[in-house]
């Protein structure tokens, strides 16, 4: 049986429910083999961040060529990186290795508030790995700190994600999930803006959604779908994983990865 294959290089959420850990599941759950390489741990659960601990760059090289130099690897996704040698490291590899797909999702403040990317290394994450990325996967208050100026309607997204595109990415994804209104996010390919339409949710548990659609893209690119096309079904996974999240813990619960009721739901698409 041919099995596509993806990477996650982000952190760990010991509560299961972002990073490393929502990235294998859904992966898992959308059939690509998944593998990872830890950036730095993170004692968190659903209701906030409690402390980070970065990895060294020996450990860190050491998982990226352990990965590259054995399996191949059909798709990667970026998350967490915490600092700018982490970003200088990967940014590095990726030039060597050259994946044929780079999802990057430019994590940087915890939903609780807690920074997991160093204010100071934004200048890194926007010279050394936007020029690398397939695709970027901002947020609102992400786009926001990316361009200088606040995101917040649907026209600021159209514009970040042209300016961001210009930055060096091939396409940029401005998330509208802390949006008013329905759950909009607009892509801008270097030439057309393309829109795709979510029905908000109305739930607390949102524990992992970035992580979620970002590795769900990646898993969709790894099977040789286009960027839209996986950016598509990326979105009806996500909503699906946000429709089933789970009571969990006392704060955002996090979204659920079932291979059965992706399947049940008749979402599944090869
Ligand atoms: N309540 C919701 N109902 C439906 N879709 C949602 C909801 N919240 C987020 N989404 C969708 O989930 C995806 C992730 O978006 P979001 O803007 O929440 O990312 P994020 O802020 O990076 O996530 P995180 O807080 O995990 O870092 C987007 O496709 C967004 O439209
Ligand atoms: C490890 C990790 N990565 C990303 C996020 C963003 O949601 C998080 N909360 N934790």
């Amino acid at each position: 049986m041919e099995m596509k294959t993806a990477l996650t290089i982000a952190g760990s959420d010991s509560s299961g429910g972002a990073g490393i850990q929502a990235d294998l599941k859904t992966f898992s759950a959308l059939g690509v083999y998944g593998m990872s390489v830890i950036t730095a741990v993170t004692a968190q659960n659903t209701q906030g961040v409690f402390g980070v601990e970065e990895l060294s760059e020996k450990i860190i090289t050491g998982q990226l060529d352990a990965v590259f130099q054995d399996i191949p690897v059909d798709s990667v996704k970026i998350g967490m990186l915490s600092n700018a040698e982490i970003i200088q490291i990967i940014a590095r590899k990726l030039r060597v290795y050259q994946p044929h797909h780079v999802v990057l999702d430019p994590v940087m403040v915890s939903k609780s508030g807690y920074d997991l990317l160093r204010p100071e290394a934004k200048a890194a994450l926007i010279e050394h790995l936007l020029p690398l990325a397939t695709v970027l996967t901002p947020n609102l208050k992400e786009a926001s700190v990316l361009v200088g100026h606040p995101v917040e309607t649907l026209s600021d997204m159209k514009e970040a994600a042209k300016a961001l595109a210009e930055k060096g990415p091939q396409a940029v994804l401005v998330k509208g999930g802390h949006l008013q209104g329905e759950a909009i996010d607009i892509l801008y390919d270097g030439e057309k803006w393309r829109t795709f339409e979510g029905k908000r949710i109305a739930t607390k548990n949102t524990h992992g959604t970035g992580c979620t659609l970002s590795s769900a893209i990646a898993a969709f690119l790894a099977k040789g779908h286009s960027l839209e096309e996986a950016i598509q079904r990326a979105k009806q996974y996500i909503q699906g994983a946000i429709a089933h999240a789970l009571e969990l813990g006392h704060g955002a619960g996090p979204t659920h990865h079932f291979h059965e009721w992706y399947t049940a739901t008749g979402s599944k698409q090869g």
